[in-house]
């Protein structure tokens, strides 16, 4: 077991990565107050991992809270529903909330956690690649509004991070390689090195290679946790984890929440957000092509929806959470490895952007 610590002073907690922690009750133990536990998961997830979970809490008294399945759930009122439970059964302040599953309990878990008597422990136990390399870490907690994606949340850190690596063995195939679209991420933004690690074994990973996939789930772990510790609340270098989100979550909030998970709409996003640092100038056809052929090896999707015209894209990235006075600010690359956070380009070219046809592009080899 590998174990990595998020340093946020008093809010510190451990990452621990490793197979089969599921079922070790000495790392959930540290980390719950009293004598109750709600484990929130989902009804695709609890058939294959709640009573693993379970059975490591034997000395708990736990309820379950399962869930709808799916990113259009991630609203309101399934929230409720973790509300319901845990006022149904009586939990109080002491209790610790566990999620189960995928970016989307961890969200709305983590959310819960945040909100109920104004804030219970909670633990994240993530089961698929894109959690467990992500949104487990960080503290960002919330859920969708029909218009626009994540846009009532807290920051909210979990007490620890429980990634059982052997959970990925029951994951679909499109999952995982959603999954592959942040961790590709961590290498655009910050770490040259990890990207041609990723160009040389994006395809062990592909296939389920433990070593593959546990190193790569590490080194994200850690670039994230570097990233978060230096700037929680996201008021300046945190949102250089946002590299094409605010293209991906136009593309999701447009589509309809889970047409487009939300990985392959940050692989085309990063498309976008790559093509525009190549027209600023910031970085190389050969780059962008480096890029694009990563993300398909990855079987990433890279050519945004053909329905969505450039409004559709304005409509929502005015309500971005990054956006400041008006100013819509993008995370862009200046260099593989390098990223910023600017509202430095001309209305002209981000047009051209979202007017370009990416199919045109790609099929063109663009170098
Ligand atoms: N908080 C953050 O920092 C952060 C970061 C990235 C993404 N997110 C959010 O995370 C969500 C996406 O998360 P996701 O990609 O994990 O999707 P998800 O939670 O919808 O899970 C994907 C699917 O896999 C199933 N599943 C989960 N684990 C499984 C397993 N081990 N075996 C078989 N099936 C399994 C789920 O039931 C679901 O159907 C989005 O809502 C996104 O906005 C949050
Ligand atoms: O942790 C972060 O910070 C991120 O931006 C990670 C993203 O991958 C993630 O999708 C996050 O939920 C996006 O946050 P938002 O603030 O843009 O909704
Ligand atoms: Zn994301």
């Amino acid at each position: 077991m590998q174990k990595l610590k998020v340093d946020l002073a008093e809010r510190s907690y451990p990452i621990y990565i490793g197979s089969k922690l599921l079922d070790s009750p000495e790392l959930y133990a540290p980390h719950i107050q009293g004598q109750r536990v709600a484990i929130v998961t989902n009804e695709t997830i609890a058939p294959l991992y709640l009573a693993r979970v379970k059975a490591a809490l034997a000395e708990y008294q736990v309820t379950e809270i399962i869930l709808p399945d799916g990113e259009s759930y991630k609203n309101w009122q399934t929230l409720q529903l973790i509300f319901d439970a845990l006022l149904q059964e009586q939990h109080d302040r002491k209790t610790t909330i566990i999620a189960l599953g995928g970016g989307v309990i961890g969200d709305m878990a983590g959310f819960a956690a945040a909100c109920y008597q104004r804030g219970v422990n909670f633990i994240q136990v993530p089961t698929t690649l894109l959690s467990q390399v992500d949104s487990s870490v960080g503290g960002k907690t919330g859920i969708n509004h029909p218009l626009g994606k994540n846009m009532v949340g807290a920051f909210y850190q979990p007490k620890a991070v429980v990634i059982d690596t052997q959970t990925l063995s029951t994951l679909p195939e499109r999952e995982l390689t959603a999954g592959l679209a942040e961790v590709i991420k961590y290498g655009f933004i910050y770490d040259p090195q990890f990207l041609t690690w990723l160009e040389e074994n994006i395809h062990f990973m592909l296939q389920l290679d433990e070593q593959a996939l546990s190193y790569a789930i590490k080194r994200s772990c850690a670039i994230k946790a570097e990233v978060v510790a230096q700037d929680e609340r996201e008021s300046g270098i945190r949102a250089i984890l946002n590299l094409g989100h605010t293209f991906g979550h136009a593309i999701e909030t447009e589509q309809g929440y889970g047409n487009w998970l939300h990985g392959e709409a940050v692989g085309a996003g990063m498309v976008m957000a790559l093509y525009m640092s190549k027209q600023l100038g910031w970085i190389t056809a050969q780059e962008l092509q480096r890029g694009v052929t990563l993300l398909q090896t990855a079987k990433l999707p890279v050519i945004p929806p053909p329905s969505m015209r450039a409004q559709d894209y304005l409509t929502h990235m005015a309500v971005d959470k990054k956006a400041l006075d008006g100013q819509i600010r993008l995370v862009l690359l200046q260099g593989l490895g390098r990223a910023i956070i600017t509202a430095d380009y001309s209305r002209d070219l981000l047009e051209q952007v979202l007017n370009t046809d990416y199919k045109i592009l790609v099929n063109n080899h663009i170098a």
